[in-house]
């Protein structure tokens, strides 16, 4: 557990002082040659500590004269959320000491970690549920309240720090699934099940029966409609949960992407579930072929996904949001040339921001005449997600009662 701790920590300095990603840092060659188990728990730790910062700092604030160093401040947080999620207050507090006396940069924290953190066990239990959600930042948080209003970013704020629950697609039958892992069936097909449970230990998983995937990234593949013996350019297909999709469904796939290492786990996803796609290392912006359907889930800022990466309003800024925004319109353009006459193209993307969902849609509305939107259809859809362009809108505040669900934007468009 110690060595979990210590890596928790190292993930914290990571993220919060030099802007990377957990995705990253746990790819790190030192990271890896840690047990998996005690990854697991590194992983999670961060990821909890990430998620509360805010309550976390609140419940610290009155107990520091004046902020410690980062890693004194990371060791502090790590203790508080711990203490707040049950941890028992001896063997957290004497954890965190030991963490701060074994580095040179917190060593004379000590004593510090110690009394505050004897304090904050006190009170953790009791104010921590009183405390708010972390805010977004403001580089995002700005552009959501233009967006969606107070209340809508207040509801997405409190998703985020709900966290998400774990949702699987069937290969072939989902109420066989759902009672194999003992989960609930969702009106949309997917199947949800607790986030605690570990992956590969559920029924299924060795022969490939299901898939996990979130309920909203599930659903740009059903707008492409009956797709079987269809020729299908899956555009950005890794790590590959809408290229399998695509070919439980029968479809003839083209699974495109600019990373090969990327790719490796599409080849992957397709060995265990028993599924066939073609796969293509290529540049989306230059890929020729014509094709039946396409579906291009273009990459974006990734804002809808802050439940499950809780990391990321803390690594990033907001830079490069514009250049994603002119790749995306860019393989569009492209990805209409290489679209047959009568064929769909569904354009989707992770993120919460209208410039890389709605504004991407209307834009290329403009710029390509005899373009056009054909609204979804299906009893699975709710009415709130209909954008006024014609596509859905789909946030993490929505369906609370359930579980709530990834943030996403999908249109399906069709040529004149
Ligand atoms: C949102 S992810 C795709 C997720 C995937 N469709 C799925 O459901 O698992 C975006 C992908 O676009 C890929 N990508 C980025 N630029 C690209 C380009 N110019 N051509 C092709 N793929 C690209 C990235 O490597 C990344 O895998």
């Amino acid at each position: 557990m110690d060595q979990a701790r210590r890596a928790s920590v190292d993930l914290l300095d990571g993220v919060l002082g030099e802007g990377r990603l957990l995705s990253d840092l746990i790819a790190a060659p030192s990271f890896r040659k840690m047990p998996p188990e005690a990854r697991a728990t590194a992983q999670r730790l961060a990821a909890e500590t990430l998620r509360h910062l805010d309550r976390a700092d609140r419940l610290l604030r009155p107990h520091l004269q004046k902020k410690p160093p980062l890693r004194g401040q990371n060791i502090l947080r790590l203790g508080t959320v711990e203490l707040a999620q049950g941890g028992a207050a001896h063997g957290v507090v004497d954890a965190c000491v030991t963490l701060a006396d074994g580095h040179k940069r917190t060593r004379a924290l000590k004593g510090l970690v110690n009394a505050v953190l004897r304090k904050v066990a006190g009170q953790a239990a009791g104010e921590w549920a009183t405390l708010p959600p972390s805010r977004l930042p403001d580089w995002l948080r700005g552009p959501l309240l233009e967006a969606w209003g107070r209340d809508a970013v207040r509801g997405m704020e409190a998703a985020h720090a709900v966290g998400a629950p774990l949702d699987l697609t069937a290969r072939t039958d989902p109420e066989t699934v759902a009672k194999a892992v003992n989960g609930a069936r969702l009106p949309t097909g997917s199947i949800r099940c607790d986030a605690r449970v570990q992956v590969s230990a559920l029924p299924g998983f060795e022969t490939g029966e299901w898939w996990v995937q979130d309920a909203a990234a599930a659903l740009p593949v059903r707008l492409l409609g009956d797709v079987r013996g269809k020729s299908v350019l899956d555009m950005c297909a890794a790590p590959g949960g809408k290229t399998l999709q695509l070919a439980a469904s029968g479809a003839k796939v083209t699974a495109l992407d600019l990373s090969e290492a990327r790719l490796q786990r599409v080849s992957e996803n397709l060995s265990r579930t028993g599924l066939d796609a073609q796969i293509v290392v290529g540049d989306a912006l230059t890929h020729e072929g014509r094709y039946n359907a396409i579906l291009l889930d273009a990459p974006c800022s990734a804002t809808g996904t802050i439940r499950r990466h809780p990391d990321l309003p803390h690594a990033r800024d907001g830079a490069g949001i514009s250049e994603l925004i002119e790749l995306q319109a860019a393989m569009l353009d492209h990805a209409l040339g290489l679209l047959a006459p009568g064929g769909r193209l569904v354009f989707c993307t992770c993120s919460l921001i209208p410039d890389e969902g709605e504004v991407q849609i209307e834009e290329a509305l403009d710029r390509h005449p005899g373009l056009a939107v054909i609204p979804p259809e299906g009893d699975w859809i709710e009415e709130n997600w209909r954008s006024s362009e014609g596509g859905l809108r789909l946030r993490p505040d929505f369906w609370t009662e359930r579980g709530g669900m990834d943030g996403f934007y999908m249109a399906t468009l069709v040529k004149g």
